[in-house]
């Protein structure tokens, strides 16, 4: 029995991950969890699940539900999320959260000793250095919950590092893949919501849109599998059946595919090594599929996957301020306060105004972040 410490067990991958528990209960149970503002949905999953620590954003929620359920040990905000992703009784975290809140509990839980599974990728983009110096020296393993690390991490079992020539990322080209940058100017934010092979949460499917979320994946997937940014590579395929592939130096290409389906990465994450059936969802049928389209990436184009490789090879604090600038100005646009091309021309100007500092701390890394969400809401 594996034990799950669950962040953001209210959103589209919690969710999705209380459904693999669900479908495994004598494999799966849910210890602790955090939820942010949706209560509605926190009340349902401590009914049915009965995890014995729930954190939550605000006060008065957690006031709320400790009238509510005596027998669980209700806490919030930024410490709840912590004590939630250290529990003692739990083996695994999943981190769900969504953007860079979610480094701190990681770091926490790493430290308590927690196999981490991943899907949280502002953790390992604004300070994967750390993580990962962390992770060696708590002798924690880091699982990827995101479609392509899974399918990149997948590819490489049993495959020897020193044998990568490179990776190759898909990406779909989400809401507007086929539209020029002229067609861009006044897109709405229902259409920019609308990706066409996945359900996510509204975030990430505007990152998708914007193409900063396969950016982001670049810097996270550098740091996962320890490899430079010149052997990592993007490739548009919109069909999103192959998740990723890595190619090796004697031109062999692995590559994971399967329809689209978070559970797939989520179960296989908790079962790693191991696999269990997946009890719903649709199998891969390529004849009825016929044909698999891709095409190369262009960087003017998509300007913020150009950014996100800036940021990675610059290194240091700019990771960290492309993403918060990116969480900033991707919030500011789902509250309709700018348009959709503003999301990168703020992103562009919070990196040309930051000086960076090299191999920076915790500390510093989450001054870069405030600094930058001042600064993009103060440009706004
Ligand atoms: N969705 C997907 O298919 C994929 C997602 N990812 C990554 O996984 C992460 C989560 O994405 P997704 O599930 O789509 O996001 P959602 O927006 O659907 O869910 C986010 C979760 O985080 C909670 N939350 C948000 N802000 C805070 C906060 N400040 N404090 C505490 N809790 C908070 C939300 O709570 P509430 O709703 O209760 O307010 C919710 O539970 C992201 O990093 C994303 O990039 C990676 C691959 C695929
Ligand atoms: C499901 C998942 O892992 C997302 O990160 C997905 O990859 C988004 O798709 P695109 O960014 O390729 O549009
Ligand atoms: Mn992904």
């Amino acid at each position: 029995m594996k034990r799950i410490s669950l962040l953001g067990a209210t959103g589209s991958i919690g969710i999705q991950t209380l459904e693999v528990i669900r479908e495994h209960p004598e494999e799966f149970e849910l210890v602790s969890m955090s939820a942010g503002r949706n209560i509605v949905l926190c009340r349902k999953i401590i009914h049915e699940f009965q995890p014995e620590l729930v954190s939550v954003q605000e006060k008065e929620d957690a006031d709320r539900l400790k009238s509510e359920f005596s027998s669980v040990k209700i806490v919030y905000g930024l410490q709840g999320l912590e004590a939630a992703a250290v529990f003692d009784k739990a083996d695994v975290l999943v981190n769900a959260v969504l953007g860079s809140v979610g480094l701190k509990p990681t770091l926490e839980a790493i430290r308590s000793g927690k196999t981490i599974a991943i899907a949280n990728k502002e953790t390992l983009v604004t300070a994967g250095h750390i993580v990962m110096e962390e992770a060696i020296r708590n002798n924690v393993t880091i699982l990827p919950v995101d479609s392509e690390h899974s399918a990149i991490f997948q590819a490489l079992q049993g495959e020897k590092e020193k044998n990568i020539e490179r990776i190759i990322l898909t990406a779909s080209g989400g809401s507007f893949r086929d539209r020029t940058r002229e067609e861009l100017h006044g897109v709405t934010k229902s259409a920019a919501l609308n990706h066409p092979n996945w359900s996510m949460g509204a975030k990430i499917t505007i990152d998708s849109a914007t193409m900063m979320n396969k950016g982001l994946e670049v810097i996270e997937a550098h740091w996962l599998f320890s490899l430079p940014y010149d052997a990592i590579s993007v490739l548009l395929h919109q069909e999103s059946i192959i998740h990723s592939m890595v190619e090796f130096h004697d031109t062999s290409i692995i590559a994971q595919l399967g329809t689209p389906n978070m559970k797939v990465p989520i179960q296989y994450a908790l079962t790693y090594p191991d696999r269990l059936p997946l009890l719903s969802g649709k199998r891969l049928n390529l004849s009825e599929i016929g044909s698999l389209h891709f095409k190369d990436m262009d960087l003017n184009r998509f300007r913020c996957l150009k950014f996100a490789y800036d940021a990675g090879r610059a290194g240091g604090t700019m990771p960290a301020v492309m993403n918060a600038a990116n969480e900033a100005a991707v919030a500011a646009f789902l509250q309709d306060r700018i348009s959709f091309l503003q999301i990168e021309d703020l992103i562009e100007k919070a990196m040309e105004h930051h000086i960076i500092i090299g191999t920076p701390d915790l500390e510093t890394i989450q001054e870069a972040d405030r600094e930058t969400r001042n600064y993009v809401n103060s440009v706004i």
